[in-house]
């Protein structure tokens, strides 16, 4: 098993808390979707746990090692992190970028071994991306980039995967098949943490739900016990709609 784990985690920068006292934890076999407004603290929540932000308090433990103490390899090679800015070192083929996905193991692009040239072939496919391998990343549509970063993540296959809205810039189609792929990549033993702004995706597809905000996990559970009027009401400052797991926001309160 592979477990991220946060305890009584705090992020201050400046004047401002950005995080305070969260107690994140993400294992493999599950599906985790954090949820919150613009500016609740989502992206540097990930990014303190994963120890790429340096935290004030608290604690962040990667498979038992304090996050902030690995190395760029040995992080990447137990969780593999989508950022919400994705941008392109340099101007290079779809291929190649996905191929950046596999660092963690010693290859580049144009170095892939055996291995590293499955697992780029395998990320491919799932995202839907085998007729534009050849194309130069920087001349792609947004949603396109957006599959290609996805692919990125899913080709390291590492055991975890932390995707902060991976799905913002896609068509509905894709917004299902990356879900899928998610889905698929934790019935088959890894674990995700997904950020997401479109609720009734997340109580479709996600084990569990933690809600954010104002810097603070307000909530943690399966969206049966967790999406609720009342939450969307205090979280969102919506009217909303809740049968089971589908929601339907009806507006702003
Ligand atoms: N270095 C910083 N100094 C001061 N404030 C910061 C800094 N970095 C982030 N913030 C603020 O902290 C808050 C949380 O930011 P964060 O990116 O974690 O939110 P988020 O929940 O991911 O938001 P979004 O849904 O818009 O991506 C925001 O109000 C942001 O402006």
């Amino acid at each position: 098993m592979a477990e991220l784990l946060t305890r009584d985690l705090t992020v201050i920068a400046g004047k401002a808390t950005l995080v305070r006292a969260a107690n994140l934890s993400l294992r493999t076999g599950e599906l985790v979707a954090l949820l919150g407004p613009n500016g609740a603290g989502k992206t540097s929540l990930l990014r303190s746990a994963l120890g790429l932000e340096k935290r004030a308090t608290g604690s962040a433990l990667l498979n038992g090692a304090d996050s902030e103490r690995l190395s760029p390899m040995q992080r990447a090679r137990q969780v593999a992190y989508l950022p919400q800015q994705r941008p392109l070192a340099w101007p290079n083929t779809v291929r190649d970028v996905i191929a950046l996905g596999r660092f963690a193991y010693g290859a580049a692009p144009g170095r892939l071994s055996a291995a590293d040239a499955e697992a780029v072939d395998r990320a491919i496919g799932v995202c839907d991306l085998s007729t534009l391998t050849e194309r130069q990343a920087d001349t792609l549509s947004g949603g396109e980039l957006a599959r290609v970063h996805c692919a990125r993540a899913f080709a390291a296959e590492a055991p975890l995967l932390v995707a902060d809205e991976p799905v913002a810039a896609l068509d509905p189609r894709h917004q299902f098949r990356i879900m899928d792929m998610m889905r698929t990549f934790v019935n088959d033993g890894g674990g995700a943490l997904v950020v997401l702004h479109d609720i009734a995706l997340a109580a479709r597809y996600a084990d569990r739900m933690v809600w954010m905000k104002d810097a603070e996990i307000v909530a943690d559970g399966s969206p049966e016990d967790t999406l609720t009027t009342e939450r969307m009401a205090e979280i969102y400052g919506v009217r909303a709609r809740i049968d089971g797991r589908s929601v339907e926001i009806e507006g702003a309160i």
